[in-house]
């Protein structure tokens, strides 16, 4: 007698819970329960800018809860670690979210880690409620005047490896006045896509303008001794949402 397959046999395989998806809006479901971000932010906790070679990362101080978020979706309080974008060859595509099937041109992760339960970001990686992160869409529009200040460092950290101090980031000034979200438990979007991130996508976009964007794919994923090579894209395409119900903040 050979071992029947059922459907939900292909869904018990340990990767039904990988980001990012496609947002259908229509199908998520108001969560009355959900409370409203609660976000408290210490600009003196900004620390440096860093090339990681597929992206750059603005990174903070998380020897201490000075920058936290908690509520919203979440049951603990959760420390600021970092946060970077994602984008794609051309102002088409870019964002790793798909919003009702619009691709938008760039994507800010804002990455948090569970201070409350586990020791570290490292530790806390390796557990489903380990990692929050904030998802902000970016559109293309006017020049965004606190994104500047990130862009004209970038310059410092051309090359993979290199990194230079940046602090008192005003971080609550990126974000959009309606912090209205949909939020799902998905994975980090690039190696080792650990699914341990409860996502927060913010139903409000920001604004870029497309001379700004252009100013990423200036960056480069090869050190000050290779061959200059661009990162012109950095995003994950969509995953399949499985048995995930994405949830929202608003009616
Ligand atoms: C646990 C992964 C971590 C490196 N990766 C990240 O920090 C990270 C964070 C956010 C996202 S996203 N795009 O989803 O917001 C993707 C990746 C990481 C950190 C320390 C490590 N030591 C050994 C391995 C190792 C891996
Ligand atoms: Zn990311």
């Amino acid at each position: 007698m050979g071992a029947t397959v059922s459907q939900d046999d292909n869904d018990s395989d340990c990767h039904t819970h990988q980001s990012p998806i496609n947002i259908w809006t229509k199908m998520a479901l108001y969560d009355p329960f959900l409370k409203p971000l609660k976000i408290q932010y210490d600009p003196t906790t900004s620390r440096k800018i860093v090339n990681l070679g597929h992206c750059f990362n603005v990174e903070f101080d998380d020897t201490s809860d000075m920058s936290v978020l908690s509520d919203g979706p979440l049951n603990s309080r959760y420390r600021l670690r970092q946060f970077h974008f994602h984008w794609g060859s051309s102002d088409k595509d870019g964002s790793e979210h798909v919003i009702d099937g619009n691709v938008y041109p760039a994507e800010l992760h804002i990455v948090y880690w569970n201070s409350q339960k586990y020791e570290s970001f490292e530790e806390a990686a390796k557990h489903p409620d380990g990692l929050a992160v904030i998802g902000v869409l970016l559109k293309i529009g006017e020049a965004n005047p606190v994104l500047q200040t990130i862009i004209e460092h970038l310059d410092d950290v051309k090359t993979k490896g290199k990194e230079h101090s940046f602090t008192k980031y005003n971080l609550a000034r990126l974000l959009p006045n309606d912090l209205d979200y949909w939020t799902y438990h998905g994975s980090l979007t690039t190696e080792p896509y650990f699914e341990c991130v409860t996502w927060i996508v913010l139903q409000r976009a920001i604004p870029i303008s497309s001379a700004q964007l252009t100013r990423f794919r200036g960056l480069l994923c090869t050190s000050e001794y290779e061959k200059p090579v661009p990162i012109m894209e950095n995003h994950r395409p969509v995953q399949l949402l499985h048995d995930r119900v994405v949830r929202s903040s608003r009616l």
